[in-house]
């Protein structure tokens, strides 16, 4: 509970705090964005269990504008993979505003889906075998991140249609390039609605949980998008997504994040949270002042940058010898690279001593998580021991993941013990016909 009521009192005080700030200028180029309430303020945050905090106007609706580019590049991503989508849509920061004119020199590829030029291309390649489809396939896809069915704002909608030129230009101009194809009114209209979505800080928050726990939506449970989708969108939102401003936004917060000219603002902290702000007043770059200074406070005080140095791995490995010939090593925790490659050290430093027909027992009873390429490491040196002639037996679910054979997996350590005991036992030759000198020479040999 403590926790609970450290986070909301967190953001209710930064939200007091930045309420006051002053500065910016709210959008008016699309003229129905400038009705917007230069006072409105809310910040909402949504964890990776699902929990969710907020303090000010996290419910005041809003339009999503260009914080919808990074979930329908996800959704390009899903429908067509990386290869398809870079090759149509680049990956570079622009160094730019995000309306530039930001194409590649010869083929017209937008340098990335983040700007104006490329969110075009990437909402005109969502795959849709009718033009009003595409649109309807997009709005799911926003309603799956958000956790609740969103709708249009159709007068902000009606208004950029009626005043955007400079996007209607910017198409027409990658049609000429040749990097985008197909109707361009098209494209250009369905963007237009995408941006004109209507949501609020709260949903802001639940959709970039999503993306910062893997696609999955930590609220209603649903996968929205593939893992690896997810892991790519934060990727490009971390190098492209605070326009000319992604830099120093790497350096200052570390946090991949996408704004809006409506005042909306993204960051994820993967594997922690999402968070969301509205306060429309913006900075020259088009990114909202207050979002950007709550941002940056709240990844200082809790330590979030991407870069900082996450301690110690948490798994613990411990080895111990049962009797002459079986080595027993326990892990605890979850295995990725770091504590995975700890075990296989301490597994090699077990078995060393060990006669050449003994036995090693692997417990890994107490590991909470393997990753698939762990388990693929340890699987493949439990195959080489017991090449080598060992005895190999598991304990746990998570040794059922790292052993091919199942008859070898048990439920406790004593009876995963008992057993290899019992077959190094059986495997040993007669006293009488052990020659010492056999194993001379292996280094750190106890038993000979
Ligand atoms: N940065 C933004 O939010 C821009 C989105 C807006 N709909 C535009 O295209 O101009």
């Amino acid at each position: 509970m403590a926790a609970v009521g450290a986070v909301s009192r967190a953001l209710a005080e930064l939200h007091a705090r930045l309420a006051v700030v002053d500065g910016g200028a709210v959008a008016d180029y699309i003229p129905q964005l400038a009705l917007a309430d230069p006072a409105a303020f809310g910040l909402a945050l949504v964890s990776m269990d699902g929990h969710r905090y907020s303090a000010g106007d996290a419910l005041a609706p809003l339009t999503i504008q260009s914080v919808s580019k990074p979930f329908v590049y996800a959704l390009a991503l899903a429908e067509l993979g990386l290869d398809a989508v870079t090759a149509r849509v680049g990956a570079e920061p622009s160094g730019e505003g995000f309306n530039a004119i930001s194409l590649e020199p010869g083929t017209g590829r937008p340098a990335n889906p983040m700007i104006n030029a490329g969110a075009i291309v990437t909402t005109s390649l969502i795959p849709a075998d009718s033009p009003g489809e595409r649109f309807a396939r997009i709005l799911a896809c926003l309603s799956a991140f958000a956790g609740r069915q969103l709708d249009v704002d159709e007068a902000v909608y009606a208004s950029e249609s009626r005043t955007g030129d400079r996007n209607r230009a910017l198409a027409y101009l990658m049609r000429g390039a040749g990097s985008l194809t197909g109707d361009v009114e098209q494209a250009v209209d369905d963007y237009f609605r995408q941006c004109a979505v209507r949501v609020t800080a709260a949903d802001l928050a639940v959709m970039a949980a999503t993306l910062a726990g893997g696609g999955v939506n930590p609220v209603t449970g649903e996968p929205v998008v593939p893992e690896l989708t997810a892991e790519r969108v934060l990727a490009v939102m971390a190098t492209c997504g605070m326009y000319d401003a992604a830099g120093d936004w790497l350096l200052r917060v570390g946090l991949p994040a996408k704004g809006g000219v409506s005042g909306a603002l993204i960051a994820c902290s993967p594997a922690r949270f999402g968070i969301a702000a509205y306060s429309p007043p913006l900075d020259p770059v088009g990114n909202p002042v207050r979002g950007v200074l709550a941002l940056r406070e709240l990844s200082e005080r809790y330590a979030l940058h991407l870069m900082h140095h996450p301690g110690a791995a948490p798994a613990t490995v411990a080895r111990d010898l049962h009797g002459e010939s079986v080595a027993l090593v326990t892990a605890q925790g979850p295995l990725e690279f770091t504590t995975t490659e700890r075990l296989l050290s301490a597994l090699a430093d077990a078995v060393a001593p060990l006669p050449s027909a003994g036995g090693v027992v692997l417990d890994l009873d107490r590991v909470t998580r393997v990753d698939g390429a762990s388990a693929a490491m340890v699987r493949e040196e439990l195959t080489a021991l017991r090449r080598r002639g060992l005895t190999v037996a598991a304990v746990g679910e998570a040794g059922a993941a790292v052993l091919d054979d199942p008859d070898h997996v048990f439920g406790t350590r004593e009876r995963a013990l008992a057993w290899c005991e019992q077959q190094v036992a059986a495997a040993e030759p007669p006293a009488e016909l052990h020659r010492p000198g056999d194993l001379a020479g292996q280094p750190g040999d106890p038993h000979w």
